[in-house]
């Protein structure tokens, strides 16, 4: 209430100039708040006059021609018999008979259309455009008529129809054209219609005229009723940069308006004033505060949406949506022609009596411990082919688990793995490596539809299943990878096919790699992508990450990434990168409020046993919050690791990574370390391996990718025109600021550090981020501040990557402390 009579009185004040409401004045006719009403009022009354006067003088017009003519020249005043008299038939004589005959009854529109928007206080019809047709038709009628006219017998009669206008005109044209005249004048028409209607739509003649002038509203720009209720943007097409003006508080007159007798304290027009004065009518039934509390809730919210949905459906029908991938126009992605062709004439993978042989031995052995089997049916894969096995009803399943050592020797064969039973088919499969196996060409995995129409976010390939089939994953929907193998068992082919595969079919804006390969030499190929697709720190010089310490830098600069994505992910309202992403190409998000399209990052780590052996938990925790949070704003981490120990993949790590690729191990345990069961120890390398996702178990053969082909690709993507440089993540230093800390003068302090310190009291949080990221500012500086304050005994000392202490816990003693030390 008290708020309310604020608002009131601040109304007050703002129109004392006004003329007092209910007296009359002549300057309250220019001036004052019933001006719309007033002009409003004439222009309506003014229009229908007219019309009825050019009504009239198609009836009454040669009969008043004595009348009139009697008035230039003897100066007598004689009876006319227009339904308005002497001045219809005078305003009809000069509009109809000399300007544009029977063209001009269109004429009143104007006036009508005016003065019932004054009236009415809202703009149903855009006055603009419906004047300039009004304009159009009335001299196309006019010179239409005066076609006819000219080629009539009695002109005298029938001039009337098109006016001096349409008939001298006619005359002009027929002189040049004889009867072509006649065609320019409908062509006239037709180009007319094909500038102001929207011909290309099938539909358009169903929609004529009015629902046109909306849809073409920004002709008009000045005249759309929602352009009006809501002031253009500032836009620059080429940064795809808005400036939205203030915003309207549209219906704020409700509110305002419930006190009695006071004008609205915003901006004046048509609408406000109308509302105004039907208000005050109201005023008495509203004594009591719930209803008014409830006008005052509820109205503010609706505009503000309707405001936001106006404008941008205004710049995406002005501009089109947002295309990110606009920034390198021609960039191609790779095609399949780089790759190696899969053998022509491949050799029969397993042979009949590979097969049969098989089969037997199986059924010999389980048959020698009892095991009496109903059916049998073999798949044959890339590496294993896969004997599906119903046993004879009261056979126990565990028994043929132990058996699985006894088949291994009958079939003479390694990496038997027996499953027992198949989750979902009702069978017990005995996976057997084929004598010869068949190489997965990238090639052929890459130009199949399961990849190529994969409608992932970002789809990898991962292989080839048992059954033949092509295993397309979604690491957006993984969301991150970790795996496991011992050396030389295909970690890097299957680290270079995931890469491959994002490279395949994501444009350079969509997404980045931050390559982290402590080995040196796994990753060096993927250098060529620097200026497309690769992400590092500002200032470092190379893009694939290999020193230990640049390493902790990247991560936690990763996490910085991260906390600035959340922010702008609250202040969009949506909960993950792609509901934001799609806002901002609606044109939703505001750039220069520090919105961007965010692309998807991948996180690559070729070797974690190196990392965690010499950086430890300055590795493990920000891999284990990224892994934790990271998931909704993009980042996604494939991190692959030749020692599967426990000291490598620790709980906290292993904890959030729950897809987990094995290829072969060397020990069960390390097996059981990485997928939590047994059975990587029995692949048979070469690309062989298991896949633990969403608690099933997969067995794929990885394809091969060629270091040739990978430097092709390589090559192909870094020899287009890429961006001026690679993707920069936010600036980290870590401890070299603490250097700084000795050099901190108290005289010398940071203008902004009072402020500094209440953000941080505020939030509890000694972060440099949170400093940088809401004051907005370089993380030198913010690093600055925060070693200030640490001397200044406000936030403890610096702890790795963790934020630091804050020693104050309110703003208060925070403000007391500042005013002792001289600050503030
Ligand atoms: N998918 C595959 N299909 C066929 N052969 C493969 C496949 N993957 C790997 N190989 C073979 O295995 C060899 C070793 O692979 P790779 O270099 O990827 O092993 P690695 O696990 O990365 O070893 P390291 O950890 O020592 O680098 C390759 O040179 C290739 O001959």
């Amino acid at each position: 209430m008290s708020e309310r009579r604020e608002r009131g009185n601040s109304t007050r004040t703002r129109n004392t100039q006004a003329p007092k409401p209910g007296g009359f004045s002549v300057r309250g006719i220019f001036y004052g708040e019933n001006r719309p009403l007033f002009w409003g009022a004439i222009l309506l009354t003014l229009g229908l006059l007219m019309f009825i006067a050019f009504l009239s003088h198609v009836f009454t017009g040669s009969s008043d021609q004595s009348a009139i003519d009697g008035l230039w020249t003897d100066q007598t005043v004689r009876q006319a018999d227009n339904a308005l008299g002497l001045w219809g038939a005078v305003i009809s004589q000069v509009f109809v008979y000399r300007w544009f005959g029977i063209g001009a009854l269109l004429i009143p529109i104007i006036p009508i259309l005016a003065g019932w928007t004054l009236l009415s206080g809202e703009q149903r019809l855009p006055l603009a455009t419906i004047s300039r047709h009004v304009v159009f038709y009335t001299l196309w009628i006019s010179l239409l008529m005066g076609y006819f006219v000219m080629m009539s017998e009695s002109q005298a009669t029938w001039g009337f129809l098109s006016g001096g206008f349409g008939y001298e005109a006619n005359l002009i044209l027929f002189t040049f054209l004889k009867w072509g005249s006649f065609i320019v004048i409908l062509m006239a028409l037709f180009f007319f219609a094909l500038s102001a209607y929207d011909i290309t739509s099938p539909g358009f003649l169903k929609n004529l005229p009015l629902p046109d002038f909306r849809r073409r509203h920004s002709d008009s720009p000045e005249e759309d009723p929602e352009t009006e209720a809501s002031p253009r943007p500032l836009f620059t097409p080429g940064s795809n940069s808005f400036e939205p003006s203030e915003p309207v508080p549209a219906r704020a007159p409700f509110i305002i308006s419930s006190t009695k007798n006071e004008p609205p304290s915003q901006p004046t027009g048509p609408a406000f004033e109308v509302l105004h004065e039907e208000i005050p009518a109201i005023e008495p039934e509203l004594p009591k505060g719930p209803l008014e509390l409830e006008i005052e809730e509820e109205q503010p919210a609706e505009p503000v949406v309707a405001e936001e949905k106006t404008l941008s459906e205004e710049l995406v029908e002005e501009f089109g949506e947002y295309d990110s991938t606009l920034d390198l126009p021609t960039y191609r992605n790779p095609g399949v022609d780089l790759l190696a062709l899969p053998d022509d004439n491949p050799q029969e993978k397993v042979s009949h009596e590979e097969l049969e042989g098989n089969k037997n031995r199986i059924v010999e052995t389980l048959g020698s411990y009892g095991i009496r089997i109903a059916k049998i049916k073999a798949t044959i894969g890339p590496t294993v082919t896969l004997y599906e096995i119903i046993p004879e009803a009261g056979v126990r399943i565990s028994k043929i688990q132990s058996l699985e050592k006894d088949i291994a020797l009958s079939l003479s064969a390694l990496g038997i793995r027996i499953i027992a039973p198949m989750p979902g088919r009702g069978t017990i499969g005995i996976e057997v490596p084929n004598k010869r196996r068949e190489t997965v060409y990238i090639r052929s995995v890459f130009s199949s539809d399961r990849f190529q129409k994969a409608t992932y976010d970002l789809p990898i390939v991962l292989g080839k299943t048992v059954s033949n089939e092509i295993y397309v994953a979604d690491l957006a929907k993984m969301p991150h990878l970790l795996i496991a193998g011992a050396t030389g068992q295909g970690k890097s082919v299957g680290l270079n096919v995931l890469l491959a595969s994002l490279i395949y079919r994501k444009h350079p804006s969509q997404l980045k790699f931050v390559l982290v390969d402590p080995k040196k030499v796994e990753l060096t190929l993927f250098n060529h992508l620097e200026r497309h697709y690769l992400a590092k720190l500002p200032n470092s010089d190379e893009a694939i990450i290999t020193d230990t310490k640049k390493v902790i830098y990247t991560l936690n600069s990763l996490c910085i990434e991260m906390d600035s994505r959340y922010d702008l992910l609250k202040e969009a309202a949506v909960r993950n990168l792609k509901e934001y992403n799609a806002k901002f190409v609606e044109r939703k998000l505001n750039p220069q409020k520090g919105h961007r399209f965010l692309p998807f990052i991948v996180l690559v780590i070729d070797e974690l046993a190196d990392l965690m052996m010499t950086a430890g938990k300055e590795v493990e925790t920000p891999i284990a919050r990224l892994a934790q949070l990271a998931r909704a704003v993009g980042i996604h981490l494939v991190v692959a690791t030749q020692r599967p120990s426990v000291k490598v993949i620790t709980g906290l790590i292993k904890a959030n990574f729950p897809a987990r690729l094995s290829f072969k191990v060397t020990s069960s345990i390390d097996s059981r370390t990485i997928l939590d069961a047994g059975g990587a120890e029995q692949l048979v390398g070469h690309g062989d391996m298991l896949l633990s996702l969403n608690s099933e178990m997969l067995r794929l053969q990885c394809p091969f990718i060629d270091t040739k082909e990978v430097e092709a690709i390589c090559n192909f993507v870094g020899n287009q025109r890429g961006y001026n440089e690679a993707y920069a993540l936010p600036e980290f230093e870590g401890d070299d600021t603490g250097e700084l800390k000795e050099d901190v003068d108290i005289n010398s302090f940071d203008p902004l550090l009072p402020d500094a310190a209440r953000l941080v009291v505020t939030h509890q949080q000694g972060s440099t981020s949170l400093i940088q990221r809401k004051m907005k500012l370089g993380y030198n500086r913010a690093g600055r501040i925060m070693d200030q304050l640490e001397t200044l005994g406000i936030t403890g000392p610096f702890t790795g990557s963790k934020a630091r202490e804050v020693l104050f816990h309110d703003l208060d003693s925070l403000d007391y402390h500042l005013k002792t030390m001289g600050l503030d």
